[in-house]
């Protein structure tokens, strides 16, 4: 449904992904798996169109070549949550852009954003200020604006960051659902054995890709070590 080919991210000279070709499908749940600095999140914000200047190229199947499809979730500590705004009207952007509306939300704008309220729990908060949250339900609140948007495409960085055991576990049954809805979902995370449960595509980076796969063949002590090491960051250093 998306992918990237040979593409090579630069932010001045440092080199944060490099040749990198990947594949995201409708209907699969992803993994993208590294250490810090590997470039996951630079991988995510390019398929997003947050990042120009790029080198290689995105790529939509036909009937997905809009970008208005992509459903994007940020990671949760880049957004201002001291905005004086209510997790209705949050989740009420998925469907009508950023603030101060750039239309009038219709019937049906409102009937989603209340099924997504309620897809994630947090309906019963919807008049609630976005400061008053906690950890857990501000990453809900987050699940249900991308829910509310109708997306084909779900990118999520980092999204179960600062959240219960037992809530990641009900956010990770949500997302595998969207990918069983025909989504393609993509998510970053550091946690390689939730990625093993619930996700059945898996890709380990490390400003390059060391390997693309189902957990079964990338969850090799090879790749792992390659993906993790200390060392491969120093070469791939000398080479950039
Ligand atoms: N705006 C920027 N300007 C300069 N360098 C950047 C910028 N954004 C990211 N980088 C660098 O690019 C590299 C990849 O960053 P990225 O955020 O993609 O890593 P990540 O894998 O998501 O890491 P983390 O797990 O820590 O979130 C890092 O070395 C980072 O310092």
């Amino acid at each position: 449904m998306l992918g990237v080919q040979n593409l090579t991210v630069r932010y001045g000279s440092h080199v944060a992904l490099q040749d990198a070709t990947v594949r995201f499908e409708a209907g699969s749940f992803s993994a993208i798996i590294g250490p810090n600095g590997a470039g996951k999140s630079t991988l995510l914000k390019t398929l997003v169109g947050l990042l120009p200047g790029t080198e290689g190229r995105v790529a939509f199947d036909e009937g997905h070549s809009a970008r208005q499809c992509i459903s994007y979730v940020p990671q949760q500590q880049t957004l201002d949550w001291g905005f004086p705004v209510t997790v209705w009207d949050v989740a009420m952007m998925g469907r009508t852009g950023r603030l101060g509306w750039l239309r009038w939300p219709s019937k049906r704008d409102r009937q989603l954003v209340e099924d997504a309220l309620k897809e994630t729990g947090v309906y019963e908060l919807r008049a609630r200020h976005i400061g008053a949250l906690s950890g857990g339900q501000r990453q809900r609140v987050l699940l249900a604006r991308m829910l509310a948007r109708q997306g084909h495409l779900l990118l999520l960085d980092e999204p179960l960051t600062g959240v219960d055991s037992a809530t990641q576990e009900q956010l990770m049954a949500l997302l595998k659902t969207q990918a069983q809805r025909g989504r393609a979902v993509v998510m970053v995370t550091h946690d390689l054995e939730q990625a093993r449960r619930w996700c059945d595509h898996l890709l380990l980076i490390n400003r390059r890709i060391i390997a693309d796969g189902t957990p079964e063949q990338v969850y090799t002590p090879a790749n792992i070590e390659a993906t993790f090491s200390t060392s491969h960051l120093g070469h791939t250093h000398a080479e950039a």
